[in-house]
């Protein structure tokens, strides 16, 4: 099957603006290994967040039944919708308009994004939540910390929160030259496996909390950590979860805790406020 040129379709739709997270693929092989990283992944329904001239688009119809787009911008929905008038009239593919940070998502197998990088971490926790698999591209800077390991300093808030949910990987860097226009910063294609952890945590939005009050303390102990952040964790009875706690998570600098660690206080914490 022949695939769209992306220079025709960027020199068709307009150039990008940068000023809106505009950078459109334009290397054909990284465009053809997109859907190859999904390739383990249910196709039957793709959901690409910002098509923009619709070259990943094009890839992601070849190789699924249906796919849904969501696009904030409204020249590009009109030129989208007369590009892909057939498969629009197919029912091959739903273009809607809005921002992917408020509008409805709907039922999808698979989301295959090159995200729009302001939102993209946003936009991840929103994907995370629905438990499905996705192929996404990012900042490269943003990729190291959403795979990052305790005792490395891309550890944070964002490694623990996305791997509570899935088995988060690297496959591809990609340079600005693979985009037009291109981006000041290196990208990165990441795989998203879903998966439930191995540990227990009371809810997942108490857990979530509790990892960003305690990175907002990343130089300090767990056990001052916990003390200073109550506004952000919630805890009510701080003094008494960490002497419930051992030193050996207490005494620890949050970005050395494994993520089970940080449940463990979690736990604890919902068993004392209860
Ligand atoms: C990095 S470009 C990717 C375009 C295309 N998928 C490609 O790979 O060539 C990101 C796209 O997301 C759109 N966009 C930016 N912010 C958005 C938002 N909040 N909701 C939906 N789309 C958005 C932009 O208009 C742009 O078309």
């Amino acid at each position: 099957m022949t695939t769209r040129d992306p220079d025709r379709l960027v020199a068709a739709a307009g150039r990008g603006d940068p000023n809106q997270d505009q950078h459109f693929l334009v290397d054909d092989r990284v465009l053809d290994r997109i859907p190859e990283y999904a390739s383990a992944f249910d196709l039957s329904h793709v959901l690409e967040i910002g098509p923009g001239a619709g070259a990943l688009t094009d890839r992601l119809l070849a190789v699924s039944d249906h796919v849904t787009v969501i696009e904030r911008d409204a020249a590009l929905v009109a030129f989208l919708e007369t590009e892909f008038a057939e498969a629009v009239a197919d029912g091959r593919l739903t273009i809607l308009e809005g921002d992917a940070m408020e509008i409805d998502l709907p039922e999808y197998s698979v989301c295959i994004s090159n995200l729009p990088y302001g939102i993209s971490t946003a936009v991840t926790f929103r994907l995370l939540r629905r438990q499905r698999p996705a192929v996404l591209m990012f900042q490269a800077e943003v990729a190291e910390r959403l795979v990052a390991t305790p005792g490395t300093s891309d550890y944070g808030r964002l490694s623990v929160g996305a791997q509570h949910y899935a088995d988060v990987e690297i496959v591809e860097p990609v340079p600005p030259e693979a985009f037009d226009p291109q981006p000041a910063v290196d990208s990165a294609i990441v795989t998203v496996t879903p998966r439930t952890p191995e540990y227990e945590v009371p809810d997942d939005q108490a857990f979530l909390d509790l990892v960003k009050a305690l990175f907002t303390q990343r130089r300090k102990t767990v056990r001052n950590g916990i003390r200073n952040t109550v506004h952000i964790s919630g805890i009510e009875h701080p003094e008494a979860v960490i002497d419930a706690l051992p030193d050996s998570i207490v005494g620890k600098r949050p970005d050395a805790l494994e993520p089970a660690e940080f449940a463990e206080i979690a736990v604890t914490a919902a068993r004392i406020d209860a």
